[in-house]
């Protein structure tokens, strides 16, 4: 799959799925409960980041960045939420073991994990992330280069 693809590709993604792999006994703390209820947050909208701070107050630069990113793929506010993780403790942890990614941002489009800061810029630079959010009509798809030619 795509996806899969994309992060298997990436440094940081490689290495944590290696550390996984050598770390089996790692133990599951989360609540079925708990559980249920990140499963409706990362369902809770086509665009959902788990974040320090707010979009429009980040409090961290990882999470600013994430921010940043987004916004310059032009995802509309209304497809998009985010929760504070500063402001829940429990969601903080939650998510990392739902997620299997130990480390705040992450990303889900279309209730899928995407990843955290890095796999977003990597995927930014790449034209992934452009692919992705059009594909999940998050943003318009772009014109192809011959429409684009004769509209002008
Ligand atoms: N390389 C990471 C950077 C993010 C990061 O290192 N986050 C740290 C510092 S904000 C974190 O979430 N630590 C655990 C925590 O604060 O709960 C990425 O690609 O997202
Ligand atoms: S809060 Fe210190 S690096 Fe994110």
């Amino acid at each position: 799959m795509l996806r899969s693809a994309i992060r298997s590709s990436i440094p940081a993604f490689r290495a944590h799925q290696a550390a996984r792999l050598l770390t089996p006994t790692f133990a599951r703390f989360l609540s079925q409960q708990a559980r249920t209820q990140i499963e409706g947050a990362v369902k809770a909208s086509p665009v959902v980041l788990f974040m320090k701070g707010t979009p429009a107050m980040p409090q961290c630069g990882f999470s600013r960045a994430a921010i940043q990113v987004l916004d310059l793929h032009g995802v509309p506010p209304e497809k998009m939420k985010t929760f504070d993780v500063l402001e829940d403790q429990e969601l903080r942890n939650g998510i990392k073991e739902f997620s299997d990614w130990p480390t705040i941002p992450q990303l889900y489009v279309g209730g899928e994990f995407v990843g955290g800061c890095d796999i977003l810029l990597g995927m930014h630079q790449s034209g992934e992330l452009a692919t992705l959010l059009e594909s999940n009509d998050i943003i318009p798809k772009a014109p192809a280069e011959a429409e684009v030619v004769s509209s002008t």
